[in-house]
């Protein structure tokens, strides 16, 4: 009896070995594609309470990843190479490191999902046309990948095959946008001058459905990590050397609030629930504005500014880092103010702020006082300016601003 029992313990035991260590990795392969490995048990232990219902729940994933990838590659342009900087058209600076995230960030969401629309700011035209330029972010590239090596290949799709391949799926980003369908709105980085000073710069990725923004990711590497410092000027690249205090993504999903979590190089951290801070005293407010005094009339702000009562000067910072900033209650107001008549917004310089600030609790529309409306293709065609500020207060900005502008009431 005991013999036979070891000859069966002798047996079955490599056999149950053998049979675990075969399925293991494949268990673990499709976890990670549906409901991709450690990150997602960081997304699920997260303190937004409205996880509990996870729609978008892989589109989030995918999205905190490509942007954290993308990021890194940023970093990595303003650490150790020349920007490779050239002008665009409309007289605006491009880098290697915004065609690089751009190929990062789509190559991503192509992996995930091959039918979705994608609207992003830049175009390879310049690549193609200069070799060398070309071979630099091929370089970038190939060399920007999260330490998590499985990650980095099951949820991202791991590496693009060619330099080649690498021009087309930047210029996958042509969609024209639109109301219907699921579109991508990509800015890879947001704030160009502010990335070329050292400051503040965003890499930005939104996803609409039928023209309502669903998820939002910011990237801002050069913020601080705690949701309670308060706003200043002038924290940028260098600081961020800093080790752990600069860093952080941002994230929202339609319906289930928004989120701020440490920039890491691997795996994701886990998120913690933000919120726009309470305001009883709009005088009280700290409000933020562009750098660059040809995006957002400054002295309009400052006039729009005094008549509420406010005292404090303002925080000046390049790109979506303001809505951030002012969804994670480390600031009150973003204002941006028209400077011409002719521009118009793109959708890719907001969609993914705008729905940060409103999941945090904030109101965002254009000088008029309407929401910003992502459905007429590339543009916010329909809209003039921003204005985001909690709710309770939203209101009595908006008259004021309509009375610095001479906006109809
Ligand atoms: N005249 C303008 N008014 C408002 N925004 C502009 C204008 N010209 C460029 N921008 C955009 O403002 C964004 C940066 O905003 P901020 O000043 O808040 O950081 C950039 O994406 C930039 O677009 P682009 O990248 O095409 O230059
Ligand atoms: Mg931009
Ligand atoms: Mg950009
Ligand atoms: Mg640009």
């Amino acid at each position: 009896m005991r013999k036979s029992l070891k000859t069966t313990l002798l047996i079955t035991v490599p056999l149950l070995v053998l049979a675990i260590s075969l399925l293991l990795p494949r268990v673990r392969l499709l976890t990670a594609h549906f409901l991709p490995s450690s990150s997602s048990i960081a997304l699920r232990h997260s303190s937004t309470s409205a996880l509990s219902n996870m729609a978008f729940e892989k589109e989030l994933q995918v999205a905190l990843l490509a942007v954290q990838r993308a990021t890194l590659l940023t970093k990595s342009v303003f650490h150790s190479h020349a920007k490779g900087t050239l002008s665009k058209n409309d007289a605006s600076p491009v880098t290697i490191g915004d065609f690089g995230a751009q190929a990062l960030i789509i190559s991503a969401l192509q992996h995930n999902f091959p039918n979705d629309e994608i609207v992003a700011e830049e175009e390879a035209k310049d690549l193609r046309e200069n070799s060398q330029l070309r071979e630099t972010v091929w370089e970038l590239v190939q060399a920007a990948k999260l330490s998590d090596a499985q990650v980095e290949k099951d949820v991202l799709g791991g590496a693009i095959s060619s330099a080649d391949s690498m021009l087309d799926i930047i210029d996958k980003g042509d969609s024209k946008g639109g109301s219907s369908g699921r579109i991508w709105a990509i800015d890879p980085i947001d704030g160009t001058k502010g990335f070329l000073r050292g400051g503040q710069y965003a890499v930005c990725l939104a996803l609409m459905v039928d023209g309502d923004v669903k998820v939002g990711v910011l990237g801002c590497p050069n913020l601080p990590v705690s949701d309670s410092e308060p706003l200043k000027e002038g924290i940028g690249a260098d600081a961020s050397d800093e080790e752990g205090r600069f860093g952080v993504l941002f994230s929202a999903v339609q319906g289930q609030g928004a989120e701020s979590r440490p920039f890491t190089a691997g795996a994701l951290k886990e998120g913690k629930s933000i919120q726009m801070k309470p305001l009883s005293n709009i005088a009280d407010a700290t409000f933020c504005e562009s750098v660059e005094a040809g995006h957002s009339s400054q002295g309009d702000a400052a006039n729009i500014a005094s008549k509420l009562g406010i005292t404090k000067p303002s925080v000046r910072m390049d790109s979506q880092a303001k809505y951030g900033s002012i969804a994670r209650g480390a600031g009150d107001l973003y204002l941006r103010l028209p400077v011409r008549k002719d521009y118009q917004e793109k959708i890719w310089d907001h969609a993914a702020g705008d729905l940060i600030v409103r999941e945090a609790g904030g109101m965002v529309t254009d000088v008029d006082g309407q929401k910003l409306d992502f459905s007429h293709g590339r543009t916010l065609k329909e809209n003039k300016g921003v204005i985001a500020a909690p709710k309770s207060v939203h209101g009595k900005v908006i008259e004021v601003v309509k009375e610095v502008l001479g906006r109809p009431t």
